[in-house]
């Protein structure tokens, strides 16, 4: 095996060739698939008469159209039903899995596939979307790619690509309490800035990410693209094994042992070269909240808004694009901040230990009177393993709603909208104008436990005051 760091030996793992462009022939061992970006990659297939060259590599869910309340079929919402029925067909036609609402496997594409054993340490895995950064945590190589791209996967499971550099993204020591996964990578984005990351491949590396559980791991690595990264790892370890030994697709008995010998030996070697390196120290991260329109407008929950003369020059225009987008003043405090609609879920902030939190927070308060709060599970297996342990009870009794899983109103591609220019406390991962579904909806990003104070307090609060 060659030396160097993990991207470096599984790109050359995956080299089928170079092409007379110089871009690398990547061999793509996953491919997801979800009902937004497969229509048109399936219908130019198609055209072409070609076929589905490893349907066994491919596997589809359904997560962005999905209702959260009424999920009968055909869906309200006629396009939704349209992407639905489109994806179910193709999905027959080429026999690929599909993991159906009420499968009892269906979620978000970035949840079910690690839950699944079906993401894997060395792997190539590609989606049509643009967290699939996520699965990076588990030292696979992962990225989003366009619907053209789609198309070659499908049809030669194979991809045209050029290779990224590598920047090893070090975090140590302890996160103090209140502080999370989510503020670590709106923090590591607040630095290094939303394009900081684009021509790289981030590695997170250091004992803050060591100490991480495989779901915080998740959080970290899903928003990589948010800081212009397309793909985020970090290096497999016992917690990874952990995870996914006896997990459905994972491999069992003597495969196991070969697969974690083979884990191991993908790792970064301890002398590998790096195209960069930047180090920060967990003690100095705080509870994080995004104040502006681009996911690196990011402040502690205890500063202001920046003023434009405090900015360096390059951050100024957007500055001002989102102190009147988001109607806030600079030199405001951020805490204190009005909400009027809280959300928990997503496939950054949706899975189980992200409710586990959430909840130690909800449990025997209320939200606060006039604020709409719920609560998305982010797959069908995360809401069953919640409601076992009573998740959904807590919820509930504090006044959040409690719903089917599914991309809700991360995006707001299914009925979770915000009206008008209402103003969320949000787990999700993109700040975006317009992001959740009304063209004048403001989004604060923010980790799930600062949503539950945001939601108990009716607007921004530190979630340090809620500790015990
Ligand atoms: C719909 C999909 C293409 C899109 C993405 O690529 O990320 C969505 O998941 C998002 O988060 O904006
Ligand atoms: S939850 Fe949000 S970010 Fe994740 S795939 Fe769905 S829409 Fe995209």
């Amino acid at each position: 095996m060659s030396k160097g760091t993990l991207f470096d030996k599984v790109w050359d793992l995956h080299t089928v060739g170079t092409l007379a462009s110089g871009q690398t022939q990547l061999f793509i061992g996953l491919h997801l698939i979800h009902e937004v970006t497969s229509p048109q990659a399936f219908a130019m297939i198609r055209e072409r008469g070609l076929k589905v060259l490893f349907p066994e590599r491919t596997v589809a869910t359904v997560d962005h159209i999905v209702p959260t309340e009424n999920q009968a079929r055909p869906f309200a919402d006629t396009l939704a039903e349209e992407m639905m029925q489109a994806l179910e067909k193709s999905c027959q036609e080429h026999q690929i899995t599909f993991y159906n609402v009420g499968s009892g496997r269906q979620g978000i594409v970035h949840a079910i596939a690690p839950e699944l054993g079906l993401t894997q340490p060395g792997m190539t895995i590609a989606c049509g979307d643009s967290h699939t950064s996520t699965h990076g945590a588990f030292g696979a190589i992962a990225f989003g790619i366009g619907t053209s791209q789609v198309r070659d996967v499908l049809a030669s499971q194979t991809l045209a690509l050029s290779k990224l550099k590598v920047r090893r993204i070090e975090v140590n020591g302890t996160l103090r309490p209140g502080v999370y996964a989510k503020d670590v990578i709106l923090h590591i984005i607040r630095k290094l800035g939303v394009k900081g990351g684009v021509g790289y491949a981030y590695e997170y590396a250091g004992s803050t990410f060591e100490q991480m559980s495989m779901e915080e791991r998740m959080t970290v690595c899903n928003m990589s693209i948010e800081g212009g990264a397309r793909c985020g790892y970090i290096n497999p370890d016992r917690v990874t094994y952990d995870y996914l030994k006896d997990r459905e697709f994972a491999p069992k008995g003597d495969d196991w042992e070969k697969a974690v010998t083979w884990w191991e030996n993908i790792r970064s070697d301890t002398d590998a070269e790096y195209d960069d390196v930047v180090v920060f120290d967990a003690a100095e991260i705080p509870p994080t909240v995004t104040w502006g329109i681009t996911p690196g407008q990011g402040i502690g929950v205890d500063e202001s808004i920046p003023t434009p003369d405090s900015l360096p020059d390059s951050e100024r225009a957007i500055a001002e694009e989102a102190y009147r987008y988001m109607k806030l003043q600079p030199g405001d405090p951020i805490k204190g901040t009005k909400v009027d609609v809280c959300f928990i879920g997503s496939c950054t902030n949706g899975r189980l230990s992200d409710l586990r939190e959430a909840a130690k927070f909800a449990k025997g308060r209320q939200v606060s009177t006039g604020i709409k709060a719920f609560v998305v599970p982010a797959s069908e297996q995360i809401k069953k393993e919640a409601e076992a342990e009573g998740l959904d009870k807590i919820f509930v009794e504090a006044g959040f709603e409690w719903r089917n899983p599914g991309c809700s109103m991360c995006l707001a591609m299914n009925p979770d909208k915000l009206q008008g220019d209402q103003i969320s406390a949000s787990s999700s991962n993109r700040n975006f104008k317009g992001r959740q579904g009304s063209s004048e909806g403001r989004t604060l990003l923010m980790s799930p436990a600062m949503v539950v104070a945001a939601a108990v307090n009716g607007k921004v609060a530190d979630v340090r005051e809620l500790l015990p």
